[in-house]
């Protein structure tokens, strides 16, 4: 007998991308369709996992132990909260996955690229997210976003302007070399504008 198996979708983007009401729009259609529907982030997700995120945001680290963290991080994720839901037929939307490490630790700040494959491979072999949303702007429309909320920034989000300028660019990079799974979204845009994009490419695909 097949087996129920949810599906796993992803939201990307650099700090400041607007990915956060989105990411609630898109759980309030889905669970709208009937669909059993977890909402996760990372780095976090689980007990272990959100103590690791304090860590990586806030101490000072080499970038090699910056990378293993976020994938430390994600495996405890995988193995207690997402392959058990998609396993049980529950859809799993999570704000950023390895995407983000490769955007962020390769692209930002030069990790080398065989570390990373070879941590992903180790990690998630054969595991990709079915759908991932890239939300895509240039940095100083999202860091002017990031100011306005009034919130203390973090290690990522205090940094310059060219380090977010290489994140975009390797996030647009790994949506070229898989166009079938990540969909690029212009998110400077107004919110309105993003909804109806986003929902009409869940509709397209999901309905
Ligand atoms: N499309 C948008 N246009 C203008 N401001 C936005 C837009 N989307 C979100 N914001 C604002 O930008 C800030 C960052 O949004 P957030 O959703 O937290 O981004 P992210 O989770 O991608 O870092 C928030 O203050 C939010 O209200
Ligand atoms: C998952 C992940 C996140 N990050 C960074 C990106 C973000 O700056 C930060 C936390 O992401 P996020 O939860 O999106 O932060 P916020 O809600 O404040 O926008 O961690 C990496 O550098 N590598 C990774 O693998």
């Amino acid at each position: 007998m097949a087996v129920a198996q949810g599906r796993f979708i992803t939201f990307e983007g650099i700090d400041g991308a607007g990915k956060s009401s989105q990411i609630a729009a898109a759980v309030d259609w889905l669970q709208g369709r009937g669909l059993a529907v977890e909402q996760s982030r990372e780095p976090g997700g689980t007990p272990l996992g959100e103590r690791l995120r304090e860590l990586v945001l806030h101490e000072a680290m080499d970038l090699e132990t910056e990378a293993m963290l976020m994938f430390a991080a994600r495996r405890e994720h995988l193995a207690a909260r997402i392959l058990p839901a998609l396993a049980a037929g529950r859809w799993v939307v999570c704000d950023r996955f390895s995407d983000a490490t490769y955007a962020y630790q390769v692209g930002g700040r030069g990790l080398d690229k065989a570390k990373f494959e070879a941590l992903e491979a180790w990690v998630h072999p054969g595991l990709q997210p079915d759908l991932t949303l890239l939300f895509d702007l240039p940095p100083e429309v999202a860091a002017a976003r990031v100011a306005g909320t009034g919130e203390a920034p973090d290690r990522f989000e205090r940094e310059r302007r060219d380090f977010f300028e290489r994140v975009r660019a390797a996030y647009l990079e790994r949506a070229a070399a898989s166009s079938g799974r990540i969909r690029v979204i212009d998110a400077n845009r107004p919110p309105a504008a993003i909804r109806e994009e986003l929902l009409a490419l869940l509709q397209e695909r999901y309905a």
